[in-house]
C-alpha cells in the first residue's frame, strides 16, 4: 500500500518509498552526519538538541528502509515580517535542510519542507516562513520557489567564505 498525497506517512515515487516523521534525540547524531557531508554550515550538537527541545514539532527526518537520509530543522522567532508590512509577527525559520546525495530528486526534500511549513503554521502559529540560501544553490532555490517562497533580498557576504545569501520567504 502506498500513497503520495500529504506530507507524512509513506510516500512512493517511482518505487522508491520514504517516510517523513518527527525527529527524536536518537536521530541527532545521524542528522549531524548528514549535515556534515552535505553542507558547509555545521553546528555543535547542543544547537541541534536545542532546536529539537524547543521546536521539535517542526524538526523532521526522512527515512528510506529504516535509514535516516534527510532532515529539516526549524525554529520560531518573533520579529518584523519580511514580506507583509506591519507589526511584529511569529516567523518560522527553516534553519537547515538536507537530503543525502543518493536519495535526491524523489520528492524527499519537498516532503520535508511541506511538513515543516505545515507545523510552523498550524502548531506554532507562524504567519511567515523564511530561510537563507546561497545564491549559487540552484537546486534548493528551485525547490523553495516551487513551494511558494520568493526571493526577498540579498544578504551580502552572508557565508563565512564570502558568498551572498538570498533571504527567501513565504506568507502562511
Ligand atoms: C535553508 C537551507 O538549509 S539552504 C541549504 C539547502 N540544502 C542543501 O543545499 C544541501 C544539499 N542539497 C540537498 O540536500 C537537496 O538537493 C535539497 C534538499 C536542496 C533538495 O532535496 P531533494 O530531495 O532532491 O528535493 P526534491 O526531490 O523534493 O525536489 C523537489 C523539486 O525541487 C527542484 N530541484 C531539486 N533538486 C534540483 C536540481 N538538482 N536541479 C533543479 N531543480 C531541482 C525541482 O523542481 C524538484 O522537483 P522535480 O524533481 O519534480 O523536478
Ligand atoms: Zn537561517
Amino acid at each position: 500500500m502506498e500513497h503520495i498525497a500529504g506530507t507524512r506517512g509513506p510516500h512512493s515515487v517511482k518505487g522508491k518509498s520514504f517516510v517523513v516523521r518527527r525527529a527524536t534525540l536518537e536521530d541527532i547524531p545521524k542528522v549531524i552526519v548528514i549535515n556534515r557531508v552535505t553542507l558547509p554550515e555545521n553546528y555543535p550538537e547542543w544547537f541541534w538538541r536545542e532546536h529539537l527541545e524547543k521546536w521539535g514539532d517542526a524538526f523532521f527526518v526522512a527515512e528510506v528502509d529504516g535509514k535516516v537520509v534527510g532532515y529539516v530543522m526549524s525554529r520560531v522567532e518573533y520579529g518584523a515580517p519580511n514580506i507583509a508590512k506591519g507589526t511584529l509577527i511569529k516567523k518560522g525559520h527553516i534553519v537547515s535542510i538536507a537530503v543525502l546525495e543518493g536519495y535526491r530528486r524523489r520528492g524527499i526534500g519537498a516532503a520535508l519542507m511541506k511538513a515543516a511549513i505545515e507545523a510552523l503554521r498550524d502548531k506554532y502559529g507562524c504567519k511567515e516562513v523564511y530561510l537563507e540560501v546561497r545564491v549559487s544553490n540552484e537546486p534548493a532555490i528551485r525547490l523553495y520557489e516551487k513551494l511558494g517562497f520568493q526571493k526577498v533580498r540579498v544578504l551580502p557576504m552572508y557565508y563565512l567564505d564570502g558568498e551572498d545569501a538570498y533571504l527567501m520567504a513565504m506568507e502562511l
